[in-house]
């Protein structure tokens, strides 16, 4: 009895804090939206776009989880070199105001003025620097690390399309806990027009849920009994993220018929967990790229707590203690329980097919 308890209170304080952080950064990136102008985005040196958002939210969620969780590590995408730069001060002063206008707005259900955020709770500049600088860490196999993808899916939310606030708690190498706010997805994917703003959380042996931003309805997820015939592929919307050409072959030998659906981020977790989609696949277009850990980190505990599985192209669970980056794993797959061996086998089988072309 006692144990139990104590198991169902497993992680809850990572997850308000981390659900509230998401949220502040949802409503944080959605103004900057409205807002955004050309300028406020640049090109890091590995020619990807970052937005005034990305770094701002970035210093909102570093700052509360600092606040909460002092001893953890913090693996972030965004650092703040640019931003400390002489030719960045425009950039860092508007990265500034909207990180302390998000952290000084109101308290709301769940917050706590302990986690640095609320009236009066401004920062300076510096410490606004710092706690983005904060995600600097390494990563390991060993301890707790938390990862923050401020705006995964950068392009998708340039375009006004889908993106996600991407949190996630690792602790020796497993992720525990996955909170991933996706601001323009909608909350029935049978009403594509309807509400928008959905809210994910997923924590290791507690199951998958789904709420809407504000927390509202929520619902357990459960990935479907698809069979074969009924799947369809989730894939990047942006072809040198992922190979649709690769993904096409794995349809065909799969015999899908329906079409693959496109989306940038890791929206397609949450569509996955949620059954708007069979199979999330994500084959490399340049073997020198390593996946990064914020990008998959909060998806594996959704996607697994939703009853599902995930894997690489070799069957292999993806190692989150390798560093930023997923180091050795090749390619993601996941999908529902029933059809994953046979998705597998597909997936092999045009592996070796390609490698005896080259
Ligand atoms: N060449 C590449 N191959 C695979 N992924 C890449 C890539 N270049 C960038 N990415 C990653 O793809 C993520 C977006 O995922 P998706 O393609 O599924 O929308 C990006 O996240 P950010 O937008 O956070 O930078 C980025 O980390
Ligand atoms: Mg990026
Ligand atoms: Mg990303
Ligand atoms: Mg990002």
């Amino acid at each position: 009895m006692f144990t139990r308890s104590i198991m169902s209170l497993a992680f809850s304080t990572e997850k308000q804090v981390a659900i509230s952080a998401v949220r502040r950064a949802c409503s944080l990136t959605a103004s900057v939206f409205n807002r955004l102008v050309k300028s406020e985005t640049s090109t890091k040196d590995d020619k990807s776009p970052v937005t005034v958002a990305d770094y701002s939210a970035q210093a909102v969620i570093s700052t509360m989880l600092a606040h909460a969780f002092p001893a953890d590590s913090i693996v972030g995408e965004e650092d703040s070199s640019d931003l400390r730069a002489e030719s960045g001060s425009d950039l860092r002063s508007r990265v500034i105001e909207l990180a302390n206008e998000a952290l000084t707005a109101d308290l709301a259900l769940g917050d706590n003025a302990e986690w640095g955020i609320g009236p009066g709770q401004a920062k300076s500049p510096e410490q606004l620097l710092d706690a983005i600088d904060r995600g600097n860490f390494a990563g390991g196999r060993h301890g707790r690390m938390w990862t923050i993808d401020p705006i995964d899916g950068t392009k998708g939310f340039l375009r006004g399309e889908q993106y996600a606030v991407c949190v996630s708690l690792i602790v020796d190498a497993q992720v525990q806990l996955g909170v991933i706010g996706c601001p323009n997805l909608p909350v029935d994917p049978s009403k594509p027009d309807g509400d928008k703003g959905s809210l994910f959380v997923a924590v290791r042996g507690q199951g998958a849920h789904q709420m809407t931003l504000s927390g509202a309805d929520p619902a357990p997820l459960t990935i479907p009994t698809f069979s074969l015939d009924e799947l369809n592929l989730l894939e990047s919307v942006e072809s040198a993220h992922a190979s649709h050409s690769f993904h096409d072959n794995v349809a065909s030998n799969l015999g899908l018929t329906k079409p693959p659906t496109r989306m940038d981020s890791q929206a397609k977790y949450c569509a996955l967990a949620r059954g708007d989609g069979g199979v999330y696949i994500r084959m490399l277009t340049n073997s020198s790229y390593r996946e990064k850990i914020w990008d998959h980190a909060p998806g594996v505990v959704l996607v697994e707590e939703a009853g599902g599985v995930i894997s690489d192209f070799r069957g292999q669970p993806l190692d989150f203690g390798a560093g930023r980056t997923l180091g050795e794993n090749l390619g993601i797959l996941a999908t529902g329980k029933k059809v994953y061996p046979s998705v597998l086998e597909a997936v092999k089988k045009v592996l070796s097919e390609q490698k005896s072309n080259v």
